[in-house]
């Protein structure tokens, strides 16, 4: 295994670290492919970029970010889809054109086909050089639910129920979350050049400790970061108990 671990102190830490990371890659190569990720954990890490885009004057103009997943059904007018989270949390605040930025289309006609031009789309962009990764209870990324095959690329997902569940907190209940996404697979994860897992809480703790611990294997969709090269987690300490 190979992970670099940070341990951060709570949850504007970890954010903070993040952020200093994304940064730094910015500064390095300013036309970077960055992935991005939805949920609550890299909120703090997206008001940071906003905090240091005001002050430092950071520029995204060169960038082009990818999203990892979306849910079938939502588009930008709902306030869940994470096309509005990421417009919400972050794009409206930093100086990134909108032609930049791509999230898998929700509401394609053929979820099949816009899976295959994202993924292709990804190709094109030369692949994503740092991806900001969260982790979900049963150790989803993406929206990979545990069984889906290492091999995956951009695919159609079933939610698992207590994916749905986890998530129901944004929405007014449960029945409205979709109960299907487009997600990056684990494969088109794989080939980022850079991961950036982050974790903070110890709702966490659990998933944390089993991907620290156990095996690989296809039941755990991020114990697949162990096949590469390039990952840091950084985690609160509540995360790592
Ligand atoms: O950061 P949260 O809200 O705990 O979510 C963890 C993971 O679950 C998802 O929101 C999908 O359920 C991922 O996008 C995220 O990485």
């Amino acid at each position: 295994m190979s992970f670099t671990i940070m341990k951060a102190e709570d949850y504007n830490s970890m954010s903070l670290l993040a952020a200093k990371k994304v940064i730094e890659k910015i500064k390095e190569q300013q036309n970077i492919v960055l992935g991005l990720a939805t949920g609550s954990t890299p909120e703090g890490l997206y008001r940071e970029l906003i905090d240091d885009h005001k002050q430092n004057g950071t520029s995204y103009r060169n960038i082009k970010t990818v999203n990892l997943d979306e849910y079938i059904g939502l588009d930008k007018t709902n306030r869940n889809s994470y096309k509005s989270f990421m417009y919400e949390k972050l794009f409206q605040y930093i100086d990134i054109p909108p032609e930049h930025t791509h999230i898998p289309n929700g509401i394609a006609d053929d979820p099949v086909r816009e899976a295959e031009r994202y993924d292709k789309l990804i190709e094109q962009l030369g692949g994503v050089d740092l991806q900001i990764l969260g982790i979900g209870h049963n150790g989803h990324i993406g929206f990979n639910e545990p069984g889906t095959s290492f091999s995956s690329r951009t695919h159609i997902v079933k939610l698992e129920n207590s994916t749905r569940m986890a998530n129901s907190r944004l929405f007014n209940k449960v029945d409205e979350v979709p109960s299907q996404a487009i997600t990056m697979g684990i494969s088109s994860i794989l080939e980022s050049k850079e991961i950036l897992l982050l974790a903070s809480g110890s709702a966490k703790a659990p998933a944390i400790k089993h991907l620290l611990s156990e095996d690989v294997s296809e039941n755990f969709p991020a114990s697949a970061l162990k096949l590469h090269k390039n990952v840091t987690i950084i985690a609160d300490s509540a995360a790592l108990k």
